[in-house]
């Protein structure tokens, strides 16, 4: 591997080799990156990302830094990494945190299971955290088994909602073009004041971006950049791209991103955050059920409902319920008739305990009882009954929300309809809140 900077050393030396590399290299980039380059027996260029994780949070008004704030009872950082290494071809995260908030970083990652991270100490403010970061990637450290990438992605560790298309536009381009970031439409009008406080002028809204995350860059030309970079730039810098520009001349590619790309400042976002875990974690919803799909049962008219309250709503007797445990379904609705005991509900409850699906995500259990509450004493199966409480507090330990149903069965027609009506609703909302103060309750439809 090539030193860098090749011969020269002042940034107008560096500079022009760059734009020297920019032609040959880039384009031979491209190629590989389009597949057309395999066929020459090319491999593919390395992929890297740097997530900056150091900051303290202040506008977020609370002691724990945001990075490190709780969505789900899961820190917010956790998310951004799960985002980030579930795309196959990123080969090494390095994440820049605190000294003092390292073990506590260690400790996310055993617990989430995540993989290819590395850490390095973070710096005193964001670019000279990222520039740690890029250190840490460069061949010229010491004991690193980090390799440096050929291009190298750069993503605030607290923008959680990152997909693998933008990541994919993003280092494309930075490849062809040696930088790229994602921008958004402007919300506000940008304005200048004057000295005065008064306004000065404004920026027309239309011809101005925001500039969000995720960044790419060719490796030499970001880590150049850092290495010319000044210390006023260090210090009070907020933007990656206008480093690649002002040092190394690189116009950056602009990528128009998607709104959920959005960086988590304020208290407000983390409740954005949540609601948005939420929503997309209570797509799927499995009905689980000891019949056959044709048999004439009640669970299935409950089901008909749930379709009316939720997208997708699978419907199992049981058999392939590994499988959709292994597609990551995070909400089971374990119909029970004529019964108050919860045998049924616990196997299910024991192979999701299996499954450690609950890890990243909290799953929710809903135990419906189909229940003719005059055949038996009604006592004893309250009795019966009441046991979920503590099925529930156990469960709830390994993030796993249950919550019981009563149905009242068999009754006429049309209350039945409406008590299934009302189960469907209730159970839906169950889903939607996830709500932790309501496990082990026995709601009536
Ligand atoms: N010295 C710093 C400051 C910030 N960051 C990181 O840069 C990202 C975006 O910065 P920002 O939103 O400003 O985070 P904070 O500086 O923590 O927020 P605040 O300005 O409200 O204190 C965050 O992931 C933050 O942890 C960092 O790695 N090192
Ligand atoms: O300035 P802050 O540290 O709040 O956040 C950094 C942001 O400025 C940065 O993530 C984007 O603007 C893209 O550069």
């Amino acid at each position: 591997m090539e030193s860098w900077p090749p011969g020269g050393s002042g940034p107008a030396e560096a500079g022009r080799r760059l734009r020297d590399l920019r032609g040959a290299d880039l384009a031979a980039s491209a190629s590989l990156l389009s597949g057309a380059g395999a066929e020459a027996g090319c491999s593919a260029p390395a992929v890297a990302a740097v997530l900056p994780a150091g900051g303290s949070g202040e506008r977020m008004g609370v002691p724990t830094p945001k990075q490190f704030c709780p969505i789900l009872e899961r820190p917010l950082i956790s998310y951004t990494l799960q985002a980030l290494e579930r795309v196959s071809w990123i080969k090494d995260i390095v994440v820049a945190v605190t000294g003092e908030n390292m073990e506590a970083m260690k400790c996310i990652i055993q617990r989430y299971q995540h993989k290819g991270i590395s850490l390095v100490e973070s710096g005193v403010t964001r670019h000279r955290s990222i520039f740690n970061g890029l250190k840490a990637l460069a061949e010229d450290q010491p004991n690193c088994r980090l390799s440096k990438p050929e291009v190298v992605i750069i993503h605030d560790a607290v923008r959680p909602f990152v997909e693998e298309d933008v990541l994919l536009k993003v280092v494309t381009a930075a490849k062809e073009h040696g930088a790229a970031g994602a921008i958004r439409p402007l919300v506000s009008t940008v304005i200048s004041p004057s000295v005065d406080g008064c306004l000065d002028h404004s920026l027309e809204r239309a011809r101005h971006r925001a500039s969000e995350m995720p960044q790419a860059f060719l490796f030499d030309v970001i880590y150049e950049a850092y290495q010319q970079c000044s210390d006023y730039d260090l210090e009070f810098g907020t933007e990656c791209l206008h480093l690649a520009l002002k040092y190394c001349h690189i116009k950056a590619k602009l990528i128009e991103g998607s709104p959920d790309l959005w960086k988590v400042t304020y208290k407000r976002d983390l409740y954005a955050a949540e609601s948005i875990i939420k929503e997309r974690i209570s797509q799927q919803i499995c009905v689980v059920m000891d019949t056959k799909e044709d048999e004439e049962h009640v669970g299935h008219r409950l089901e008909e409902m749930l379709k009316n309250e939720l997208n997708h709503v699978k419907v199992t007797s049981g058999r392939d319920l590994q499988q959709i445990i292994l597609e990551q379904c995070y909400n089971f609705v374990r119909v029970n008739v004529m019964t108050s005991d919860f045998e049924e509900t616990q196997k299910l409850l024991n192979m999701l305990e299996e499954s450690n699906l609950s890890i990243l995500y909290p799953v929710v259990v809903i135990s419906v009882q189909f229940l003719d509450y005059e055949s038996v004493p009604f006592g004893q199966k309250m009795e019966n009954l009441m046991q979920i409480r503590e099925f529930a507090k156990q469960v709830k330990k390994r993030n796993i929300l249950l919550y019981g149903l009563l149905v009242y069965y068999p009754q006429d027609e049309q209350k039945l309809q409406e008590s299934l009506r009302h189960g469907a609703t209730i159970i839906a909302a169950l889903i939607k809140e996830r709500n932790s103060g309501l496990i082990g309750q026995l709601l009536v439809a």
